[in-house]
């Protein structure tokens, strides 16, 4: 029998409990979710439920309080702050609804950041190759302040790419976004796993970002409360309509 494939992100049990006694606050709370290679998975849920917290934990910039997570089948929950650092780093790439490109970077510069960082070489065609994916080819000397929201965007998508990471994590990434542009980075995302093999997951609060997914997984007070494969924007909101109604915490 084959060896079953090793999943991209996987999540045992996973409990991030914020302040201590009665002032403690579960944000996660017991959440086992596995994200197979090559995969677009949407994590929704009311505010407060625990979605950044997820992705905070998963991407190594929170320590879970319990459970375990393992990127692309290593275990890295025990890993001391060195360790996360190179994770973060070289294997988990990150989009932000804000972009946080740097400033005083040209597009080329931010894109090729990631790998500087790591102690690799730049590799310009990679770098240009990325912005030519992502439509910006002729914008690589341009400052970010130069560019629209969505073009910032397609950058920091380049950059999350660099360094051909496990998995990219995306917080709101269509967020400050008008709609058209916010589609248009959306087919850019579902481009980057159908045409690139990259996994995604992606916290979203917008049922049409959702539908871009090839699954939906709903959280209501740092439990999965929900999920559902194939999603449209008519299922999404349907369920969302429900789980807002059951959500406990405001
Ligand atoms: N650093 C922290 N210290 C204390 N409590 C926190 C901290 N971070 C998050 N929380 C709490 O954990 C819970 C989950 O927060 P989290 O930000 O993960 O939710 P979310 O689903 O991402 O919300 P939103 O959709 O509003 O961004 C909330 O009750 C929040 O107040």
């Amino acid at each position: 029998m084959p060896a079953p494939a090793i999943a991209a992100l996987e999540t045992r049990d996973l409990t991030r409990i914020f302040g201590q006694g009665a002032e403690a606050v579960p944000a996660l709370a017991g959440v086992d979710l596995t994200v197979p290679r090559g995969t677009f998975t949407a994590l929704m849920g009311p505010s407060g439920s625990g979605k950044s917290t997820f992705l905070a934990c998963v991407g190594g910039v929170e320590r879970p309080t319990g459970g375990r997570v393992l990127v692309a089948g290593a275990d890295v929950t025990d890993w001391d702050e060195d360790r996360r650092t190179r994770l973060r780093r070289d294997r988990i790439g990150f989009v932000f609804q804000d972009f946080h490109l740097m400033p005083y970077l040209t597009a080329e510069q931010n894109v090729g950041l990631p790998r500087r960082l790591a102690g690799r070489r730049p590799d310009r065609a990679l770098v240009r190759g990325l912005l030519d994916q992502v439509g910006l080819a002729d914008r690589a000397g341009q400052l970010p302040a130069r560019l629209s929201g969505g073009q910032r965007q397609r950058v920091a998508i380049a950059r999350a790419l660099v360094n051909d990471p496990a998995i990219v994590l995306a917080d709101e990434p269509t967020g400050a976004l008008d709609s058209t542009t916010a589609r248009e980075v959306l087919t850019l995302l579902r481009s980057c796993v159908d045409d690139l093999g990259q996994t995604l997951v992606m916290v979203t609060h917008d049922p049409i970002a959702a539908a871009h997914a090839d699954s939906v997984v709903f959280l209501v007070d740092g439990r999965v409360a929900g999920r559902i494969d194939s999603p449209t924007v008519e299922s999404v909101s349907a369920q969302q309509t429900h789980l807002d109604g059951l959500a406990v915490r405001s």
